[in-house]
């Protein structure tokens, strides 16, 4: 095989990125090392895959290459808002580029794309393997392609959280395109949430390093986010009867204060009204506006996120009554309209979006202060993703999660296939686990399930700043579960055994919730009281075929034989609080 790219130009290396980074309008911007690594890398023709937080830095990896080489760079994005936005900033800065598919309304697009009139050429992995002819013609007979960039690369991965099946399609098709008089293309993976198995997943899918012998870049930076303060709290989802106490902390109210002291009753009742939880009269919107809690300071946007589009609605609507400048964002909106919301928001038109998941991949807007999720998230490297939309521009920023502890996540398509959904069920625990401990750093925990063990506590989130749960004597609660599931026997436990197990010890310990019970059962599991001989069929039941291990045998015999001298000390979760 021939030489993987061309050299760049006859200057010297660090010259031409610096000429890079000026058509980039990045001037000022010194390479970090791992950018200037990965730089490296693809300079010496090699594959990388790079596993970065997000808003470190990692499109300018790929957008470099282009400016130095003056060839286009094929830009695999799964969105194609995403890619959208990523062209107008470019175009902006002054950079060509484009993107390709049926949303692309200029016609003459694709043709100037396949004479390679632009250096960034975005596109999704169903039209990449549509148009891998034109493609292949524009790298081994005009030799145009300089790399193949595979944005948000954990979609390769059946594993990763937000997995694309069409992604499958581009390791044949990068195959394809390889194979060729001017010899392949380099390939480079970029992802910011990926856990070791995904990682490996993904490197075989996209087969890199495979025309090089296996010789690859490798770039795995830590993705902390030690700017973000995560907190988790309980709210009553019935009826969004908590909604406006639980999101007043975090507006202020910005209009003409003149009206106030004149004491302009809608205002003033509107105030009132944030704080005490009714619905006033409509008025006009940024009444409110986003405000840090803690430190007061205004300024900054903030997204919310509900898992369905109903709750989008009813959010938003609740605040733009109260005079917050809120705009719903759900695919059920048309593309016009959304596209119009998403760049008042980026002009600061807008300053709080309210959003299903359909918004925020690629969203670059460097002051988001707050990122609310009102509702279960889809799964833990979900909610990470989401919540990094918050603090890009390295300031601190705020990540809520309010959920209803009294139900559990749920949120699974409707179709997929066994493997997938155990993926996702895994994903699902894995959230709601983060939420209900109390006993880890909640980015620690987030990172720990992303493959990092390493990291220190943020001293933010509110478990780092509130302690751990004092202990509790719990044995009297612990021996009424142990004896139930001794009398079962070992029998699988369906949602009937449970419920009616429920009731039962309601009349013993009538203060304690469905909750308390679930949340009790899963400690005595990890105390080693009590065993599980399969998984529970849902999240709602704590085990599938429990079964007293010796050592909770031995407690139930010294509890019935002195209850007042046996303890059952444990610190209780955050489900078992409510
Ligand atoms: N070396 C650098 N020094 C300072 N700022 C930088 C540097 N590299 C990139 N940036 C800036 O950081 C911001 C975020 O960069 P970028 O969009 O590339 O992040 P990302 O890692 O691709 O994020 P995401 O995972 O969310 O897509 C941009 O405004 C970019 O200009």
């Amino acid at each position: 095989m021939q030489a993987r790219c061309a050299h760049p130009h006859v200057l010297g290396w660090d010259e031409a990125i610096q000429q890079g980074l000026s058509r980039l309008n990045s001037k000022k911007i010194q390479l970090r090392d791992w950018q200037r690594s990965v730089v490296d890398s693809w300079r010496d023709g090699k594959d990388s895959f790079v596993l970065s937080s997000t808003g470190s830095g990692k499109s300018v990896c790929y957008q470099l290459p282009a400016m130095i080489s003056g060839k286009t760079c094929i830009v695999v994005s799964p969105l194609i808002s995403l890619m959208r936005d990523q062209c107008e900033q470019l175009v902006e800065q002054g950079v060509s580029a484009c993107y390709l598919g049926s949303a692309q309304p200029d016609k003459m697009v694709h043709g100037r794309a396949m004479s390679g009139e632009y250096l960034l050429l975005y596109i999704c992995p169903e039209t990449l393997v549509k148009i891998c002819d034109s493609l292949w013609r524009l790298h081994h007979e005009q030799g145009k392609v300089c790399l193949l960039a595979v944005d948000e690369a954990h979609c390769v991965s059946k594993w990763g959280h937000d997995f694309r099946p069409s992604y499958l399609d581009l390791g044949r098709a990068f195959q394809q395109l390889h194979d060729g008089p001017r010899g392949a293309i380099p390939v480079m993976a970029l992802t910011a949430t990926a856990s070791p198995p995904v990682r490996e997943d993904v490197m075989k899918i996209l087969r890199l390093g495979s025309s090089r012998n296996g010789d690859m870049f490798v770039c795995l930076n830590s993705f902390s986010r030690p700017n973000l303060c995560f907190t988790v709290h309980h709210t009553n989802m019935d009826n969004l009867q908590c909604l406006e106490k639980d999101l007043a902390p975090y507006f202020e109210y910005a209009g003409d204060p003149t009206l106030l002291m004149k004491g302009d009753n809608r205002i003033v009742a509107g105030i009132r009204t944030l704080r005490e939880h009714t619905v006033p009269r409509a008025r006009p919107i940024s009444t409110y506006v986003p405000r840090m809690p803690e430190s007061n300071s205004r300024g900054g946007s903030i997204i919310i996120y509900a898992p369905t589009r109903n709750l989008v609605k009813l959010i938003a609507m609740k605040l733009r009554k109260l005079g917050v400048s809120a705009e719903p964002f759900h695919a059920g909106l048309t593309k016009h309209h959304l596209h119009k919301v998403q760049q008042d928001f980026m002009r600061n038109k807008c300053k709080c979006i309210v959003a299903t998941v359909a918004f925020g991949m690629g969203i670059n807007k460097p002051d988001v202060r707050l990122v609310v999720h009102y509702g279960w998230p889809q799964g833990l490297e979900q909610y990470f993703q989401e919540a990094g939309r918050a603090g890009r521009d390295g300031e601190e920023a705020k990540c809520a999660l309010f959920v209803d502890f009294r139900g559990v996540p749920s949120l699974l398509p409707s179709q997929c296939d066994e493997e997938r959904r155990a993926t996702l069920q895994r994903g699902l625990t894995a959230v709601f686990l983060y939420a209900v401990r109390l006993n880890r750093c909640r980015l620690q925990q987030i990172l720990s399930r992303l493959g990092d063990e390493a990291a220190p506590p943020c001293r933010k989130c509110d478990v780092c700043s509130q302690g751990q749960q004092p202990e509790q004597q719990l044995g009297k609660e612990a021996a009424t579960l142990l004896r139930e599931v001794h009398g079962k026997g070992g029998e699988t436990w369906d949602r009937g055994t449970w419920q009616e197990a429920v009731s039962s010890w309601h009349k013993s310990c009538p203060s304690r919730s469905v909750s308390f019970w679930r949340g009790l059962a899963r400690l005595l599991l990890e105390e080693g009281v009590l065993e599980d001989l399969h998984a529970p069929a849902s999240l709602l039941l704590p085990f599938g075929a429990p079964r007293v291990t010796e050592e909770g045998t031995t407690f139930l015999g010294r509890w019935d034989a002195d209850q007042q001298n046996t303890t059952k000390m444990l610190r209780p979760e955050a489900d078992m609080l409510v």
